[in-house]
């Protein structure tokens, strides 16, 4: 097999690291752009460098990693379900060998601090190994009906199914896709963000070396064009998505011409309620868990922060106290716990949310400012001091929008009845907190707030086994856990008739 982006990189320094290999990947190999003629710069966030390029896929390539896609299912979909797991579970092996590599080029490619990436790495691998358990499990039932005749029915798979990701986990949301679908014995066919599109061919690479059939896991690069060729694809069973609530809309509608499977993760502007009578340290760690990972551009992010009355004080000298004090930086070195954002407008959007939120009266309590690191090589990189902001209304720009930025924004509250008509008054549903010693609260309290997870007593833990996923705008079908299964996979009943044919005519 030829050399991985991981054997040749040189030294995986920060402003050090070209990638100059083909991005895309279908029929058990890269492949190279058909045309170079609309290459977009994909930049390095910490230093503003361009690292490599982005081809863009048309139709025509589009459609042969469908097609490689759709062989690959044939073969795939017939094996045995120990057979699909074998060759998964030596998939996250390879994955787990090769983590500090992958990790390094998922930071110079996102921004986000290498303690971080190590970690979501490990989710990957995590999360194949878990599916890769569940892929001999798939079984249908046995139903007994009248005169001796009897149904069965079989769990099937789609077919090829696309996935399609956000920049802030680029490996993790395509193991996150690829995992349930390739264990119910789907292919994938996945195109990645255009801003992050270098981590997910090693995927690709890694699941060929672990004996997948050619195809079975394809990337295509490009942006909006391409997503949209996928979505209207003939040859596509069900698409997968996950990114902003208005392309979620375009990707429903445009899967709905031809009745594809959908599955939305989109974005969110959760709640995280912190009552008085919590433990206040824990708190604190909670909401900092809740805003600040991957420079704030999480999806279910605790943003708006409400903290009873009675410990405000209290809470915002803490909260701010330990912000200050978050090491912004080099994302490559192991201190630094807050890289850059993802790009130069989204860096300009969060500062612009800040301004505003100056205007309509909030008190920024710290950061929000843009960040130059000391280092030379990083004075070009998208850095900004993590914010805290006081003195918020509901009704404030910064309280009702996804900023997907290190900024939180803390509001006062008096009773458990207030705060939960509050937290609920949004149109999105992706999560929710809790911080109570008071058991009955913190259950009572979970199941009223409208979001699909509910953190009780910490923030932004997702292990593998537990599923994923919004409630209202935030979307629908679910990620990680049992329940995903049966959103890669339908159900077929077979009616077997024992005696003879009771004819009504
Ligand atoms: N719920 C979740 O699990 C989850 C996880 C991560 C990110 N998000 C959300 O993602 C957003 C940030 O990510 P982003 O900026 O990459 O989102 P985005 O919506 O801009 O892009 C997401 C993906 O959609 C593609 N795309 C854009 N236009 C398209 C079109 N017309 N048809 C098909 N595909 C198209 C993009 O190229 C990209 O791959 C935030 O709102 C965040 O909350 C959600
Ligand atoms: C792993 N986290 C932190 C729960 C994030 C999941 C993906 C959301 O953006």
């Amino acid at each position: 097999m030829a050399q991985s982006i991981l054997d040749t990189m040189p030294g995986a320094a920060t402003g050090a690291v070209v990638v100059t290999d083909p991005l895309n990947f279908w029929g058990g190999q890269r492949v190279k752009p058909r045309l170079e003629a609309n290459a977009e710069p994909v930049f390095e966030p910490a230093t503003g460098r361009v690292l490599c390029q982005m081809f863009p896929c048309g139709s025509q390539e589009v459609d042969e990693a469908i097609k490689s896609a759709h062989a690959a299912y044939l073969k795939w979909s017939k094996m045995a379900g120990m057979e699909r797991a074998r060759i998964m579970l030596e998939a996250a092996r390879i994955i787990r060998e090769k983590r500090d590599k992958i990790a390094k080029l998922e930071v110079i490619n996102n921004g986000k601090s290498i303690t971080e990436a190590v970690v979501d790495i490990d989710i990957a691998w995590q999360c194949i190994e878990y599916y890769a358990g569940m892929a001999g499990t798939l079984a249908g039932q046995h139903v007994q009906l009248p005169g001796g005749a009897f149904a069965y029915t079989r769990r099937e798979a789609l077919g090829v199914c696309v996935g399609i990701g956000a920049f802030n986990y680029p490996f993790q949301i395509a193991a996150w896709k690829s995992a349930p679908a390739l264990a119910c014995g789907n292919a994938m066919v996945f195109k990645p963000s255009p801003m992050t599109p270098v981590t997910a061919v090693l995927l690709a690479e890694i699941y060929k070396e672990a004996g997948v059939p050619d195809g079975l896991f394809c990337v295509v690069q490009g942006g909006a064009d391409t997503g949209t060729l996928l979505c209207h694809h003939p040859g596509v069973a069900k698409v997968s998505f996950t990114g902003s609530v208005p392309t979620g809309k375009k990707v429903m509608e445009m899967s709905s011409k031809s009745v594809k499977h959908v599955t939305l993760e989109l974005g969110g502007k959760s709640p995280l309620l912190i009552f008085k009578d919590c433990e206040l340290e824990n708190a604190v760690k909670g909401a900092l868990m809740a805003n600040f990972l991957t420079q704030g551009q999480v999806c279910c992010n605790g943003t708006r922060v409400y903290v009873q009355r009675e410990i405000m004080p209290q809470f915002l000298e803490e909260v701010v106290k330990k912000t200050k004090v978050i090491p912004v930086g080099d994302p490559l070195l192991d201190d630094t716990r807050m890289g850059a954002l993802i790009s130069k407008p989204q860096l300009d959007k969060v500062l612009a949310y800040v301004n505003q939120a100056k205007k309509e009266g909030a008190r920024v309590l710290c950061g929000g400012d843009p960040f130059v690191p000391s280092d030379p090589k990083l004075k070009g990189g998208y850095f900004m001091s993590p914010c805290v902001l006081d003195n918020c209304r509901d009704d404030m720009t910064c309280v009702k929008e996804e900023i997907f930025g290190p900024v939180m924004s803390v509001l006062p509250f008096d009773t458990e009845e207030e705060v939960i008509q509050r937290a609920n008054n949004t149109p999105f549903g992706l999560a929710s907190g809790v911080f109570t010693r008071d058991i009955s609260r913190a259950h009572r309290v979970a199941e009223n707030l409208q979001a699909g997870t509910c953190f009780i007593n910490n923030y932004n833990i997702s292990p593998v086994e537990v599923p994923f996923g919004g409630y209202k705008m935030s979307g629908f079908g679910r990620e990680n856990g049992q329940v995903t299964i049966e959103y890669y996979s339908q159900l077929k009943t077979v009616v077997v008739e024992m005696g003879d044919v009771d004819s009504l005519f």
